[in-house]
């Protein structure tokens, strides 16, 4: 058997702060990446062509990461349940070496990947859990369950020592000559291009994909909007936040580098605001793992509502009000905004995702898996754990202890976009309407009429009032 091990990267697209390469490199110096693209993930209807850009981009950063390195990253397109193993065997590889997810799906074909690897021998390591601080099997309640509660998890997440970045990797031993022929024979191929894989995405990344653009991102970060972020990142018109949630979905950036980021911003401040910002900001990578943690412990969660009321909800799933609400018609500007930012852009601010989230639910009355799917068909960062928490949390069918929460979506854009910006920049045909009627939402229909904009297509307090009735009957047969 050669030293060869290689690495099967998922969303782990890197190779700087990596603690599963930096366990192989305490094996052998001969590692070679592999990423395999899965064609029952990729042929799924929940995916976003944008996504799927930016993971190839990411991709082709990662190869050249790898060439840097002195070794390479080898791409497939096959059931992993087979084609990992095979390449594997054919290259009499010592050991394949790979992160562990929370996902159920990844979690079951890992499994089963496992057992192709035992019939040819080849020995595995699966147990890092690099994209998390913590793992969901380290952080439990003083009852050692896991928390479904946010803020008692948040405590005692945050009060545990942190890991430091791992050593990036260098000097690397590449495939043999004779070695590449044989993994091309196995199935290797020249990464495809998005479009090569049926995924057409026209507009720009507004997102670059790649390690070293992630690490500018959030250096640029930390610079400066991190020290406001209290403040500023509830106003979407405002760059206040870091838009590293697609680099952190795909593992493009390292978690413990994030975080050693932020420890250092704390050390380098002087004043409490800017304390509490910093802080702010790592609640917000606490909420990330919290929903990872609640997706590994309750995998039902992928599956719809959590909490038992929700289950048979008598969704009114009108099929017009869905449609309105993707194009960003529904005659609610701050709605109307921020769904045409998803679909010109592929992100989301994410007081705009609570706004949508709510109003679907709340006042359009439609399943919240119609829209939890429609934002994993157009989000850059779609991501199943934070896209269900989200979700669940919107539509108050999940962990969440609060009951009932209803936005109003004329006093979310009264308190947090008052002067309009982010309407005027989303919706131009508004541009030239009072701020007063775009922020109330009460555009005067003569005026709806003039510049072709559609009047509201349901009445908020009609629908959160039919929307509590159902709620309430609901709680009496549950
Ligand atoms: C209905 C709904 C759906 C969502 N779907 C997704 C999704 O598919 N993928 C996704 O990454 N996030 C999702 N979020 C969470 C959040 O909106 C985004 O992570 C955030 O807007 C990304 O922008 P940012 O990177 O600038 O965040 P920042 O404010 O800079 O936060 C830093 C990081 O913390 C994490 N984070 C922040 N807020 C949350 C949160 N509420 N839940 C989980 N993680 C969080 C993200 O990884 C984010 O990149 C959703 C939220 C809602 C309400």
């Amino acid at each position: 058997m050669s030293d060869l091990i290689l690495f099967w990267h998922r969303r782990d697209l890197r190779i700087s702060d990596h603690t599963g390469l930096a366990a192989a490199r305490e094996k052998s110096a001969k590692i070679v990446g592999v990423f395999c693209l899965d064609p029952q993930i990729l042929q799924a209807d929940d995916i976003a062509p944008v996504r799927v850009k930016y993971m190839i981009g990411c991709l082709q950063a990662l190869k050249e990461r790898y060439q840097q390195a002195g070794s390479q990253l080898l791409i497939l397109h096959h059931d992993p349940v087979l084609a990992i193993p095979q390449l594997a065997a054919a290259l009499n590889a010592k050991a394949v070496f790979w992160n562990w997810d929370v996902e159920p799906y990844s979690q079951i074909r890992d499994l089963a990947v496992i057992d192709g690897l035992k019939t040819h021998g080849i020995e595995f390591l699966n147990y890092n859990w690099d994209q998390l601080l913590h793992p969901p099997t380290e952080i439990f309640s003083g009852a050692k369950t896991p928390y479904t509660v946010y803020t008692p998890f948040w405590k005692n997440w945050s009060s545990k020592p942190k890991a430091n970045p791992v050593t990036t990797l260098a000097n690397l031993e590449n495939l043999t000559a004779k070695e590449q022929e044989i993994a091309q024979a196995s199935g290797t191929i020249n990464l495809p291009s998005a479009e090569d894989l049926g995924f057409i995405w026209d507009g720009e990344l507004i997102i670059s994909p790649g390690e070293l653009a992630a690490q500018a991102r959030l250096d640029h970060f930390a610079n400066y909007a991190i020290n406001e972020y209290q403040e500023q990142r509830n106003f979407p018109a405002i760059d206040g936040t870091s838009q590293l949630s697609a680099a952190l979905k795909f593992g493009v950036i390292g978690m413990r580098t994030i975080w050693q980021t932020t420890i250092e911003a704390l050390a380098n401040s002087n004043s409490e605001e800017v304390n509490a910002s910093i802080k702010t900001w790592q609640q917000e990578l606490a909420w990330r793992e919290f929903y990872q943690h609640c997706m590994y412990h309750f995998p039902q969660l992928a599956q719809g509502a959590y909490r038992d009321n929700f289950k048979t909800f008598p969704w009114r799933n009108n099929e017009k009000y869905f449609q309105a609400w993707c194009e960003g018609k529904t005659g609610y500007p701050i709605v109307d905004a921020a769904m045409r930012q998803l679909n010109e852009t592929g992100w989301m601010h994410n007081r705009c995702r609570m706004i949508v989230a709510s109003f679907l639910t709340k006042d359009l009355i439609i399943n919240p898996q119609w829209g939890e799917k429609y934002f994993m068909q157009t989000l850059i960062d779609g991501d199943l754990s934070a896209n269900n928490g989200g979700w669940q949390w919107s539509a108050s069918s999940g962990m969440d202890p609060k009951p009932l929460r209803i936005f109003n979506p004329a006093s979310q854009s009264q308190k947090f976009d008052a002067e309009a910006e982010y309407i005027r920049q989303w919706i131009p045909e508004l541009r030239s309407i009072d701020t007063e009627y775009l922020v109330s939402g009460k555009i005067p229909p003569l005026e709806c009429h003039r510049v072709n904009y559609p009047k509201p297509i349901v009445d908020h307090q009609k629908q959160q009032a039919l929307f509590k009735q159902l709620y309430q009957g609901q709680k009496a047969v549950s």
